[in-house]
């Protein structure tokens, strides 16, 4: 996929602009910024649920929205009630034949269909628990369920928003692990929002920082710096490093007001 000089408005203001990106078969980029600055509106994009307001977006050679089940997503935020009764492989079956609910599929292709949902849920370690309900899955189950749902129909380009959001730290490490084998092992291109770099740093082969109005891409050693990330947000910003290779950043800007409004919606019961 690659955007050249992208830019996305919403409401009449400008969240980002002049994002030049490339990812490449095989390749590991990770969007961030701080809360509310546009990372998932750049996945919509991508999706071709929002248009770019300038710049060219194409995505598996076509334009966004077009590449149908060539693309894999993973939507931000998903959760599942403890009483829902379907089980991991009726969720991973969704990513397979959801556009066609409740019509049975002919006998033929049924059977591809089962194979292919054995074999995704194998390819991500969840056939011990594929069975039972996801309500009563662990969060990093249900995780690992879900990125299969996103790869059954043999995505090329796998978008993940915050897959890693809420999980403890080994699952946090596992589930890194498995998209990086995905990546590098299927040759899938894998654009993911990541709050926190930490757990994917040593798998990237680029990131993108997005600021209010601007963005600056390449390796994760080129743009996670004080520097880079002073000039970007206009604002001093530091970037430590820990003894065990973590990156802490601090002074980050926060988010633009309309933000914090939107999870304070969210929240509400
Ligand atoms: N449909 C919409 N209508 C109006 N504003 C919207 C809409 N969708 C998103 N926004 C606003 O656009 C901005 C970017 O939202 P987005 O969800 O892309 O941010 P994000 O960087 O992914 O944030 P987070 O890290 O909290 O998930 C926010 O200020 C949000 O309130």
């Amino acid at each position: 996929m690659s955007l050249r000089g992208a830019a996305v408005r919403i409401g009449g203001r400008t969240l980002w602009s002049g994002v030049d990106l490339e990812v490449a078969a095989g390749e590991f980029v990770a969007v961030l910024g701080p809360n509310g600055v546009g990372k998932s509106t750049l996945v919509k994009v991508l999706l071709g649920v929002l248009p770019p307001a300038a710049g060219q977006v194409r995505v598996l050679g076509e334009r966004p929205g077009e590449a149908g089940e060539r693309v894999g997503y993973l939507p931000q935020r998903r959760s599942f009630d403890a009483s829902l009764r379907m089980r991991g492989t009726d969720i991973v079956g969704l990513g397979w034949d959801g556009d066609r609910w409740g019509i049975p599929l002919p006998g033929r292709r049924r059977r591809a269909a089962k194979q292919r949902i054995a074999e995704v849920i194998e390819l991500v370690g969840a056939s011990a628990y594929a069975n039972r309900p996801i309500g009563q899955c662990s969060g990093g189950e249900q995780q690992r369920l879900l990125i299969a749902q996103a790869l059954v129909r043999r995505p090329q380009l796998l978008l993940l928003d915050e897959p890693l959001d809420s999980l403890d730290l080994p699952n946090q490490a596992a589930v890194a692990a498995l998209v990086g084998r995905i990546c590098r092992d299927e040759g899938v291109a894998v654009l993911m929002v990541a709050h926190d770099v930490n757990p994917i740093l040593s798998r990237l082969d680029r990131v993108v920082y997005l600021a209010e109005g601007g963005a600056v891409a390449g390796t994760p050693e080129q743009v996670i710096t004080s520097e880079t990330l002073s000039r970007l947000y206009d604002t001093p910003v530091e970037v430590l490093r820990t003894s065990d290779g973590r990156l802490v950043v601090v002074g980050q800007p926060e988010a633009p007001a309309q933000h914090s409004d939107r999870h304070a919606e969210d929240a509400r019961p």
